[in-house]
């Protein structure tokens, strides 16, 4: 049997800026290699179909960058990443078009799930229904709390029947009432043995319907096993990480932040063809801002 999720010496890296201008200058390719952070460093698992798969870690661990990687939203900046079958990422921050409606933002995200419009026609009151956001349905996102874009987003996400569903933090911002709907549905998602990835800072969460749980610590995997044993270990870590002393923290953090800043060794060739990719690009748009401005001066001059 296929796995329904693989990922090979998966690594993505940012680079990063002091401002907006050093942006540009890449794109036009004015200055290259810029300081790299790895917010992944060659990561490599598997995910079975109907496996429901929980994502730990602490703050800036990487894994939101991994839900990403999942659900396609970016590309990694080396290795390999294959998923068999169709994605929906449902996160707090992502996905929702705040200037429209809530109603607009149903037809949209399922037109971009591939629904046609009698498709769409057929689950829009099923999703509204989900959703219990009442009137606010016809207004704009922007004017909804965090509760209630999480589920519409929810609601959206579970509708399209996805292969596999991965949940970023989206359920902590719900009420116990919806809370309970989510499970409910997720289960029902389980029992049609589809694939869940789930993202939360709730070890109680995870560990009522996660069977295998990856332990992300600082863009690498610590641990990737049976759920209670690794919620086992990450309770030791933080118990001993809460012991230390303020500056004690902040030194193991930098420690373990100062490695995410180096290459990563085996994928150092990619990196380098990535880059050279990219210069290429700017030398096309260079030659083009070239003979954009022969053009103008010649145009003011005739
Ligand atoms: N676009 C970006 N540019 C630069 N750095 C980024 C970018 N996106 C994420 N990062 C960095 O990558 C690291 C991992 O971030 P990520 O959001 O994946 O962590 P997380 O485990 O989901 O954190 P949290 O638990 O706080 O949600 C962080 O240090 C973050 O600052």
């Amino acid at each position: 049997m296929n796995p329904k999720i693989r990922f090979m010496n998966v690594s993505k890296s940012f680079s990063l800026y002091s401002k907006q201008s050093e942006k540009l200058f890449d794109i036009i390719s004015l200055k290259k290699d810029r300081d790299h952070f790895f917010a992944l460093r060659n990561i490599s698992f598997e995910v079975n179909e109907g496996e429901a798969i929980g994502l730990i870690g602490l703050n800036g661990s990487g894994k939101s960058t991994l839900s990403n990687l999942l659900a396609q939203v970016i590309p990694p900046s080396l290795g390999k990443v294959e998923i068999n079958g169709e994605t929906s990422l449902i996160a707090i921050s992502v996905g929702l078009n705040n200037s429209l409606t809530g109603l607009e933002n149903i037809k949209l995200k399922c037109l971009m799930h591939g629904l046609s419009s009698a498709e769409i026609n057929k689950i829009k009151s099923a999703i509204i229904d989900f959703a219990d956001i009442g009137k606010f349905i016809n207004q704009p996102v922007k004017n909804y709390s965090s509760g209630m874009k999480s589920r519409l987003g929810f609601a959206i996400s579970i509708h399209t029947n996805p292969d596999i569903l991965i949940i970023d933090e989206a359920l902590s911002v719900g009420d116990q009432t919806f809370y309970k709907k989510c499970l409910d549905k997720i289960n029902e998602f389980k029992s049609q043995g589809k694939t869940i990835i789930f993202v939360s800072h709730s070890l109680s969460q995870i560990e009522a319907f996660c069977e295998r749980v990856m332990w992300i610590h600082f863009g690498q995997i610590k641990m990737f096993d049976e759920a209670k044993k690794v919620i086992s270990e990450y309770k030791k870590f933080i118990n001993w990480f809460n012991s230390l002393s303020e500056s004690q923290k902040k030194k193991s953090r930098n420690e373990m932040l100062e490695d995410q800043y180096k290459e990563v060794s085996n994928g150092q060739a990619q990196l380098v063809k990535s880059k050279r990719g990219n210069s290429n690009l700017g030398f096309v748009l260079q030659i083009l801002i070239l003979i954009l401005i022969v053009i103008s001066s010649a145009t003011y001059m005739f």
